[in-house]
């Protein structure tokens, strides 16, 4: 009991926590919402309330003006009513495709600024595919709730309205009358079946969410398959390997395999729990449509009821099984969606790991920079491997060191652990005798340059990728592309700094893996240029280093010597 309370007051809280988030991104989307939905209720019943008005004047007085007025206030009431509610389904769609953009936009934004340590958590990657598989698949989400909470405001409506044009039928008793349909019994019965229909309309939709909602669980690692080999098939920087080792036939197998595994079988299990609960509720709204009209019909053959009051009572009393239904089950929907609402939230507020420290960068103008690793040991997250055990050294930054070893031996490790990518479990790494925590973490980070070995450079153009930044110092883009080697091929492009990278734009380049290197060395000189860091420069191998030769080392090994170089990588200074 504690639990439900607990668990209510959470998706109360989320609710809450959307509905603020919602108005701060588009003002313009719940007001919209709100009277859209009250529109769409009244509209059915201008109709209903005047045509049965028209038919009782048609039985009765037979007035031709007031026929005609009535006539034209349905009309122009239906078509003011219409075209209001029109503006505001305008209004409310281009909210809601901005409000797509602005729930993803924080996702993102997140991704991007997050601690490379959460980037790095598989956890953190199916929240993220959790939240999207519901909003493409499901239909669920953040961006879900405008569209239900419409529905709800539009159904709570019609049920008031309903109930406002029903009540007189339900009072009118004759005691003249001895008719079983002149009993209160029948009337008291007659809304105890409409209570029973929206029951189990609201049962059945509890029971198929609650499925759906537990089935994405156990589809997520198909989908993420299905969706990893679907883009294998994309890429074109694929292509290559694909066509000289012919594996098409083998990603083909696997999209395959697991499109038959994860959604042939889901769409099938949905389509079957979906049939059997239309089929259920069909059967039973015909069942009730038919009271419907025996017992409104009875009544205005024992002349309880007018004709054109036949008309209204149908009309609305056929509102309001559906509206009623259809209102517990959009509360039903807007309570479980508060489930992915939570699941966003949750995503959102993602913690840092790390600690920041404020300190500032010493300025010194010695350039006396020195680091030092004491005892740093290192797992990676979920690891029982250390990738680096007990390292202490000393370096001075700005002289040239190499950081030689085999394949695995610890050298990139180093290099995050010195960025701060990571940060070490055991030991300390200090910048001229502090703690690099205890540093500011962008001041800190403007030291380094690194130019990984899986260093990837972006669609932007090529003056772009070496600053990094869409405004930049183009002489100094040039300067540090001709220091890395590479300026004279960029000068022979069609808009040399401003061409871009490969073919995603009609006038992108492709460009060859060591001009891809030199580019994002021109980079790292950019920015060690623009911020004045003692700059450390990872190379991924060996191929502008002469004099290199086998290094049988199991753990990386330090040294300043540039001559004595290599196993099978190295990491410099
Ligand atoms: N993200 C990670 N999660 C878990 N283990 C990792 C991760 N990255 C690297 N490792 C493991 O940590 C160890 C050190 O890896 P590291 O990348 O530092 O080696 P390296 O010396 O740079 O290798 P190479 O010369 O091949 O680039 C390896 O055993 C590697 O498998």
């Amino acid at each position: 009991m504690k639990v439900h309370i607990q668990q209510s007051k959470l998706k109360w809280h989320y609710l809450w926590r959307g509905l603020r988030f919602i108005h701060a991104k588009v003002p313009s989307l719940l007001p919209s919402v709100a009277l859209g939905a009250l529109l769409k209720a009244f509209s059915p019943f201008i109709t209903i309330y005047l045509t049965a008005r028209i038919i009782d004047e048609l039985f009765g007085a037979r007035s031709a003006a007031y026929l005609a007025w009535l006539a034209a206030v349905t009309v122009i009431l239906n078509l003011i009513v219409y075209l209001l509610q029109k503006a505001m389904e305008r209004i409310k769609d281009m909210g809601e495709f901005r409000l797509l953009y602005f729930g993803s936009f924080e996702m993102d934004q997140l991704i991007l600024n997050t601690d490379y340590e959460n980037v790095e958590k598989p956890d953190f990657h199916l929240k993220k595919q959790k939240i999207d598989e519901a909003a493409n698949m499901n239909r669920r989400g953040i961006w879900q709730l405008p569209e239900l909470i419409s529905s709800f405001i539009a159904n709570l409506c019609i049920v008031a309205f309903a109930v406002t044009l029903s009540i007189p039928l339900f009072l009118a008793l004759s005691v003249h009358s001895d008719s079983f349909f002149n009993s209160p019994w029948l009337s008291l019965l007659f809304l105890a079946l409409i209570l029973c229909s929206s029951l189990y309309s609201v049962r059945s939709n509890a029971r198929f969410s609650k499925w759906a909602f537990h089935k994405m669980d156990a589809m997520m690692p198909i989908n993420r398959a299905f969706s990893f080999y679907g883009h294998l098939m994309q890429d074109h920087q694929l292509g290559k390997d694909i066509r000289i080792y012919q594996e098409q036939k083998l990603i083909k197998k696997a999209y395959d395999d697991f499109n038959r595994r994860g959604m042939v079988s889901f769409c099938f299990d949905i389509s079957r729990r979906q049939g059997r609960f239309w089929a259920g509720s069909a059967a039973l709204s015909a069942l009730i449509s038919g009271f419907v009209y025996l017992f409104v019909g009875m009544k205005a053959l024992i002349g309880l009821i007018s004709i054109g009051s036949v008309v209204q009572y149908v009309g609305a009393i056929s509102q309001f099984t559906t509206g009623f239904s259809e209102l517990i089950t959009s509360a039903t929907d807007i309570w479980q969606d508060l489930d992915y609402v939570e699941l966003y939230f949750k995503f959102l507020d993602t913690p840092n790991p790390k600690y920041k420290g404020t300190l500032p960068i010493e300025k010194r103008n010695d350039n006396e920079y020195e680091i030092e690793f004491r005892n740093v040991s290192f797992k990676y997250p979920g690891s029982g491997i250390y990738a680096l055990k007990d390292l202490s050294l000393k370096l001075k930054i700005g002289e040239h060191f190499a950081v030689v070893g085999r394949n695995g031996s610890g050298k990139t490790t180093f290099i995050k652990l010195l960025t701060r990518l990571y940060d070490p479990q055991e030991g300390k790494i200090l910048l001229n005798g502090i703690d690099i925590q205890k540093y500011d973490y962008q001041e800190y980070l403007q030291l380094f340059s690194v130019v990984f070995q899986d260093f990837k450079l972006f669609a932007f153009s090529v003056g772009q990728n070496v600053a990094a930044d869409v405004h930049y110092d183009k002489e100094r883009a040039m300067e540090c592309l001709d220091k890395a080697g590479v300026g004279d091929r960029i000068r022979k492009m069609s808009k040399d700094l401003d061409t871009p990278l490969y073919k995603i734009d009609a006038d992108g380049v492709e460009i060859s893996g060591g001009e891809a290197q030199k580019i994002a060395i021109a980079r790292a000189l950019y920015k060690d240029e623009m911020n004045q860091p003692r700059h450390l420069i990872r190379l991924p191998n060996l191929r502008s280093i002469p004099n290199s030769r086998k290094l049988p080392a199991t753990k990386p090994r330090f040294t300043s010597r540039t001559d004595f170089l290599p196993a099978a990588s190295v990491t410099i200074f």
